[in-house]
């Protein structure tokens, strides 16, 4: 396969997937990271990924029920490192209307989208990965990264104006994300018998929410293309809200298997820093995204991440004799993820003991 000509970094990431497909424009060589024989392989099997009602972990809940769906939880943890959450407390109207601004957001003329570009630094704002480093491949996706949380570190000049009601949407989406993070992360201590509150005390008061409105064209050949190369996240974790298009998939076993779009449910999928605080008893899965010929797919991630300069590390109750510590304390870990992710590798092995 040819390498990809390397063009000025600001030359890529003025040109967005999205124009090209308008313009009918096919996929140039930046962006052909597989051969056609990988798409004639036999199409990937649905992940049977554990659905968990959170709503079963309030108090009012039968003791034993609560118990079972703990169980449920950390089991789904250590073997996928993901779960569909249910019973989340977002109304369905409202998770409709944030994909309705997102979608609303990507129509719009470039020209418009284009107020909100990152520049080639910057990590916030509208466009794609700047400069692929050697050997490196681009995504077939547009994207809008922005900082939610916490609040005084929000840049709202890349915070779109149009569509009218964007800002009071996320702003909501942002409050509503801070109840779900409390509650999972409570659940997942417990479920691993520990003390509820210790992985909020080690994410810290001024944890990271950051939102990744993801768009990813349809492709004319998307067996040679990736929406999103393969990466496992450098987040604590992250709750991705998929809209009915199919295109996310997980790595099992090396296998690739779809993730299933269910309405109603949000995918929190552990990032490198939970694996870190569990001494792996969870697990940050590998993951991509597909894009196909016919149906554009949207995506919002919000990554979930320890408050900056905060030092993380395994809980120390679930460092024993027959589980020893595998992981040093570290911070800012997304740092060095994100360089290591840039050239297409996973970092996990720099917090390794
Ligand atoms: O589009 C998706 O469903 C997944 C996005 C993702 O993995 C990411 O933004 O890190
Ligand atoms: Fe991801």
């Amino acid at each position: 396969m040819a390498s990809p000509s390397i063009l000025p970094a600001d030359v890529l990431l003025s040109r967005r997937v999205q124009e090209m497909v308008i313009n009918g424009e096919g996929p140039e060589s930046l962006y052909i990271c597989r051969d056609e024989k990988e798409a004639q392989d036999v199409p990937s099997p649905l992940a049977p990924i554990p659905i968990i009602d959170l709503s079963l972990f309030s108090s009012s809940t039968l003791s034993t029920k609560r118990e079972e769906e703990l169980q449920k939880l950390k089991s789904a943890l250590c073997s996928w490192g993901c779960f569909q959450a249910i019973g989340h407390g977002i109304p369905s109207s409202f998770l409709d209307e944030i994909r309705q601004v997102t979608t609303e957001y990507f129509e719009q003329p470039v020209e418009e989208k284009k107020k909100y570009s990152k520049g080639v630094e910057d990590v916030e704002g509208y466009g794609g990965d700047p400069t692929p480093e050697e050997g490196q491949f681009l995504d077939w996706q547009d994207r809008l990264f922005l900082t939610a949380y916490p609040e005084d570190l929000r840049d709202t000049k890349f915070w779109p104006e149009s569509p009218k009601s964007f800002r009071k949407v996320l702003d909501y989406y942002t409050t509503k994300m801070r109840t779900v993070t409390e509650l999972v992360s409570k659940s997942m201590a417990k479920s691993l018998q520990l003390e509820e509150n210790c992985f909020l005390n080690q994410f810290g008061e001024r944890a990271a929410l950051q939102v990744r409105f993801n768009y990813y064209p349809c492709c004319q050949k998307p067996e040679i293309v990736l929406g999103l190369k393969p990466h496992a996240d450098g987040t604590g974790y992250t709750i991705i809200l998929q809209d009915d298009v199919e295109g996310l998939q997980v790595l099992k076993e090396e296998h690739w298997l779809i993730v299933p779009t269910i309405p109603n449910a949000l995918l929190v999928l552990m990032g490198d820093q939970m694996e870190i605080m569990t001494n792996r008893m969870f697990k940050s899965p590998v993951h991509r995204v597909v894009t196909n010929k016919e149906k554009e797919r949207t995506s919002i991630a919000v990554f979930y991440t320890p408050e900056k300069h905060k030092e993380i590390g395994p809980e120390e109750g679930l460092v024993n004799e027959e589980r020893p510590r595998l992981f040093k304390k570290v911070k800012d870990y997304d740092i060095t993820h994100w360089e290591y992710y840039q050239r297409g590798m996973r970092a996990l092995h720099t917090a390794e003991i």
